[in-house]
């Protein structure tokens, strides 16, 4: 199903391409035959003999030359369906396959999304909490900002978060993008279609029990300012109210692939591997 949505759309991107220079390679054909016309009138066109046989062999001219257009319209076309756009500023725009990974803190989004890139050279990962606390060194007002907000557990403005995000893909030179821990509110996910121009192509969402995430971050071990009982469990109140309707949204779009993560590591990735296969080349 989210195959098939990101298929129309490339196919629909591809088809208006395709008509746009169909367009200019029938227009291509007719100013081909009109000037041939012309040419013809102009010359002592004995060869062609009256003016009939004259606009006979120009349209059939024209006709070729609108062929020729239009197989190379075509091939670009398709060329068009698997390559980056350029932009109108003649920047290259890339539209990366995203998959965004979700699930209550501790369900395992790190850990699965990194065997993935081990194994997946196309894919890359990125985890928004970590180009945050990325973000956070830098030391400025807005950084500090960013700092807070994590020790409470909330979610930071989507702008920072996207922004962030953005660029991390723009240089990743990969083709398919695991998004981890993002998006965690609806205008997170407003913000990201609006910003990147396009919408993920899947949902992978890691349901875990409470209790089970609760000890799991309690023995995390990674010196997380946020893996605190009270932060926690405010993070917990969070997920629920926040960004569970995000999977909601995705679920009702039939993109969400939903992962029982109370399970050894071993089981949930030989599950999760096979939707990250089943993405188009
Ligand atoms: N299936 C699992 N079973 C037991 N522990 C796990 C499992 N998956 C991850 N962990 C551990 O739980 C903690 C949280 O995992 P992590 O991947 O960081 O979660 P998230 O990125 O969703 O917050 C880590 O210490 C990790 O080693
Ligand atoms: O898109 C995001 C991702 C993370 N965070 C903040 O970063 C913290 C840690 O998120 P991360 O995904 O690293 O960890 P998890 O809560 O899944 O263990 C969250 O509680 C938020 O405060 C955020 O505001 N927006």
């Amino acid at each position: 199903m989210a195959q098939g949505f990101r298929g129309s759309i490339i196919l629909s991107q591809a088809l208006a391409r395709a008509l746009r220079l169909n367009d200019l390679a029938l227009k291509a054909g007719a100013e081909y035959a009109s000037r041939y016309q012309s040419t013809l009138s102009s010359t002592e066109s004995h060869a062609f003999g009256d003016s009939w046989t004259r606009w006979r062999t120009a349209g059939a001219m024209g006709l070729a030359a609108a062929g020729f257009f239009l197989g190379a319209s075509c091939a670009a076309a398709s060329a068009a369906a698997t390559t980056p756009e350029k932009e109108e500023s003649g920047a290259q725009k890339v539209i990366h396959q995203v998959v965004f990974v979700l699930g209550g803190p501790g369900s395992g989004k790190g850990t699965q999304c990194e065997r993935l890139t081990s194994e997946f050279k196309d894919v890359a990962h990125f985890s928004a909490g970590d180009l945050l606390r990325e973000h956070v060194k830098s030391g400025t007002p807005e950084g500090n900002m960013v700092a807070d907000m994590i020790k409470n557990g909330q979610i930071v403005p989507a702008e920072v978060t996207v922004g962030l995000l953005k660029d991390a893909m723009e240089s990743s030179g990969k083709a398919k993008v695991l998004v981890d821990g993002f998006p965690r509110n609806d205008s997170n996910r407003e913000v990201f279609q609006k910003v990147v121009g396009y919408d993920c192509q899947l949902v992978l969402y890691f349901d875990c029990p409470e209790e089970v995430l609760e000890h799991r971050l309690l023995s995390r071990n990674q010196g997380r300012v946020d893996d605190n009982i009270e932060t926690i469990k405010k993070r917990f109140k969070v997920f629920l109210e926040q960004s569970l309707p995000v999977i909601q949204h995705y679920s009702a779009l039939g993109k969400v692939r939903k992962i029982d993560t109370n399970r050894p590591v071993e089981d949930i990735y030989s599950e999760v591997r096979e939707y990250i296969k089943q993405l188009p080349k």
